[in-house]
């Protein structure tokens, strides 16, 4: 299976979102199908073997609209510049279109006041309201300006479809017919004792509107992408490598990897990598959202299109094009952008059934209106109204343009949402549990304490240093790095170890010169029968003080205790804080020691801790916190924690520099600053606000409207809705839809960050 973003033009609606879904999903081959109308994107999933893109793309022009593929490295070498002229184009052409009809749209409405009033309004001439006139003045607006919504009429028809473009069609093709009839033929009307009035200016107003409403939308979607299109450009165009010797400057282009890359001062850093010379501060916040300048020496990793500010420095490419820290965070937020909210398939169904019921709701208001009341201008007025003020495209805009809006400003603190549908969960969570090492703490452990139960004469306790970092020098764990790191500081030589063996959440054992060496909890201790009498004041004393305790045993005795402490980060305390002003419950889960474990969650204001959890138990035990019937968030680091994350409602990984483990989580959080889960929280919550406000924008001219300008109120009050207001408050629920989700980009996390 293979996963494609293909970006999608011609889409007028969301009902043409799901016909382009349609036509997709119908190509053999095709799995999954996802379009988002307010991305103008499509995710698709789908058999290489079977179909490819060219096909997919055929499908989509078949349907009568366009795509083509998207690729980050296309990104990044301006394929979105073409994206923007294409916008502007359009914008460009709605801006024609709605001035001339604004123009005629005055007249033809100054003409008709007197008739609409029905004052006598002597400063009128009254030739302005010539119906001859008026068909002269209205023809090109109905189809020149509305030739759109004619052509996307005819393509959904061809596949036997109606979208919103239909409605207006439909309505304002009425109002149009209706007064080219009676202007043509008076006497038909006569005849029957009407009046042979014209709806012109209606046909007119209502499409100049529509319009103005599609050129304001198209106008604040370019908005939207802002963040992405931000990130693009945080990207260095040209990078001086060192070749042979001497200094030239390429294209970022034509960076390789391996090649030496020099920095100067004040400079942008172009692409990922490892510093070979020289020393330097860089700032980091426009990846990392982390706001304090990180010190870099040879052998510290680099990250392309942060800016270096003290020194100078040489260093070696290790990540170009797509395959930078830069280039995967743009592709995520794109991917999640076109993603789909949960909440929006409520909004998708409705607008499936929408357009069909308004058509019928609309023959039935005519149908009522003309053949019991016998009156046609009702009919008539009811029948437009209907079909314009039904017009569901708000609905379709209300969740994804939040959505981009709200990833996009994710991608600005740091913060990397898979999805659309993480960011809904987002909101939801009750509990987080947090994992000790590495997420609360920095997770640098360093020996503090190396106790002996035989003193410290005749080399005992260098001999018993180098039994046990040895044995250590063979396990991944970050206590085995601390010993290891203990004993160089001691500079002791470290031997082979034979035998070696890891056992997860206890310890590690191996034969060391010729002799069992065992290190690690009370608890396996115990298992293996080893006394631990000798030290066990020590033990609690250390465990007491937050330090993870391990015990050294040597051909089953005791000898040793080690005190290995790993400091909180200086954050943690102040964000935990804030996760509980939230409303949240903070749980800490750890394979450590429960009194060890209590001291540090005492430190940082934890009170429900569970210690003592194997590795292979945390997924089981975020289980247990989720039967109780709570939607739980893990935070911990992608890689050992991956099941855990993976069993979560929301899993969010914590970042170590530039190895943004993406995979396994919901969320990303490029700094380990735990501030950034409070901002998240802020932010998904602020989202999911945000599309309420949307669907009730969108709902609320159709549920209320629809009713009104059937004519309901008609025979209670004498209430019609003109259909020009109808058509007003159309482009009106689009506008504010969009402008409600750009009030997303104010967005400030509060009380996280001082
Ligand atoms: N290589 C090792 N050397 C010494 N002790 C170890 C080693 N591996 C595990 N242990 C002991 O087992 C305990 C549990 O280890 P585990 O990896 O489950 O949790 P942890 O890394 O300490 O904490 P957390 O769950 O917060 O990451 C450790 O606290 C330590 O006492
Ligand atoms: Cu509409
Ligand atoms: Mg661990």
């Amino acid at each position: 299976m293979e996963n494609a973003t293909l970006k999608l033009r011609g889409m007028g609606c969301a009902a043409c979102a799901k016909s382009i879904e349609d036509a997709i999903r119908s190509v053999p081959g095709v799995n999954e199908c996802i379009v988002n109308f307010g991305a103008e994107q499509a995710t698709v999933d789908y058999n290489p073997k079977k179909t490819d893109l060219q096909a997919i793309q055929d499908a989509v022009d078949a349907a009568g609209y366009a795509a083509y593929p998207l690729q980050a490295q296309n990104l990044l070498a301006g394929e979105d510049d073409e994206e923007k002229r294409h916008r502007q184009q359009e914008s460009r052409e709605l801006q024609r279109k709605v001035t001339l009809g604004g123009v005629i749209s005055t007249v033809l409405l100054i003409g008709s006041l007197p008739m609409m009033t029905g004052l006598n309004l002597p400063f009128i001439p009254t030739w302005l309201h010539n119906p001859w006139l008026q068909l002269i003045l209205t023809t090109p607006v109905q189809f020149w300006c509305g030739y759109s919504f004619y052509v996307n009429t005819w393509k959904a028809l061809k596949r036997h479809a109606a979208t919103m473009d239909t409605l207006i069609a439909l309505g304002t093709s009425a109002a149009y017919f209706y007064s080219l009839f009676a202007t043509l033929v008076p006497g038909f009307f006569i005849a029957q004792g009407l009046m042979p009035d014209v709806y012109y200016e209606t046909a007119a107003i209502v499409i100049t509107l529509i319009l103005l409403g599609r050129l304001f939308e198209n106008r604040a979607k370019g908005q939207t992408s802002a963040a992405i299109r931000q990130l693009i450009g945080l990207q260095a165009k040209t990078a001086r490598l060192i070749r042979n010797g001497k200094e030239i400057d390429v294209p970022i282009e034509q960076v390789a990897i391996g090649d030496v890359v020099l920095v100067r001062p004040g400079e942008k850093i172009p692409v990922d990598g490892e510093v070979v010379t020289g020393t330097s501060t860089v700032d980091e916040a426009m990846v990392t959202g982390e706001s304090v300048a990180v010190k870099k020496q040879p052998g510290d990793e680099v990250i392309g299109a942060t800016i270096n500010k003290t020194g100078s420095f040489q260093f070696r490419a290790t990540r170009v094009g797509k395959d930078t820290v830069l280039a995967q965070i743009v592709q995520l937020v794109q991917q999640a952008q076109g993603s789909k909210a949960p909440i929006q398939r409520l909004a998708d169904q409705v607008t499936g059934w929408f357009v069909p019921a308004v058509i019928a709701i609309a023959l039935f208001t005519f149908i009522i209106w003309y053949n019991i009341m016998g009156n046609i201008t009702l009919a008539l007025m009811t029948t437009v109204g209907v079909l314009i003020i039904a017009c569901p495209c708000a609905l379709g805009l209300a969740t994804p343009t939040s959505v981009m809006v709200g990833t996009g400003k994710g991608a600005e603190n740091g913060i990397l949402i898979k999805g659309a549908e993480s960011l809904e969960l987002a909101h939801q969570i009750k509990t987080i549990v947090l994992d000790k090492t590495g997420t609360i703490t920095q997770g640098k452990p360093t020996v503090t304490d190396f106790l002996t139960v035989n003193g410290t004469a005749n080399g005992n306790e260098i001999q018993l240093i180098q039994l046990a970092a040895s044995l250590e020098r063979n396990s991944e764990h970050p206590l085995a790095e601390a010993v290891v790191r203990y004993a160089q500081s001691q500079e002791v030589m470290l031997t082979e170890v034979r035998d070696f063996e890891a056992i997860s959440g206890s310890g590690v054992q191996g034969i060391v010169s010729h002799k069992l060496v065992q290190i690690g909890t009370q608890r396996w201790m115990e298992e293996l029968q080893i006394h631990t009498q000798a030290l066990q004041p020590d033990k609690e004393r250390l465990e007491y003080l937050g330090k993870t305790a391990v015990w050294l045993a040597v051909d089953g005795e005791i000898q040793g205790l080690m005190g290995i402490a790993d400091a909180i980060k200086p954050t943690s305390t102040q964000a935990i804080k804030a996760l509980q002003k939230l409303g949240l419950e903070v749980v800490m889960l750890t394979g450590d020691n429960r009194r060890t474990a209590e001291s540090i969650a005492r430190e940082v204001g934890i009170k429900r801790v569970l210690a003592e959890v194997r590795p292979d138990q945390k997924a089981a035990t975020v289980q247990a916190i989720q039967a109780e019937g709570k939607i739980v968030a893990m935070v911990g680091d992608g890689i050992n924690d991956a099941p855990a994350l993976a069993q979560a409602d929301v899993g969010i990984a914590i970042g170590t520099g530039t190895d943004i483990a993406i995979a396994a989580s919901d969320i990303t959080l490029i700094s380990g600053d735990l501030l950034s889960i409070v901002t998240a929280i802020q932010l998904s919550r602020a989202t999911i606000r945000n599309i309420r406000q949307n669907l009730f924008f969108a709902f609320i001219y159709n549920v209320a409207g629809i009713p009104i300008a059937a004519g309901i109120l008609f025979p209670f009050f004498g209430w019609l809705l003109n259909p020009i207001i109808a058509g007003a408050a159309m482009a009106f629920s689009s506008v504010s839809v969009v402008t409600n989700a750009l009030r997303l980009r104010n967005f400030q996390a509060k009380g996280a960050r001082g």
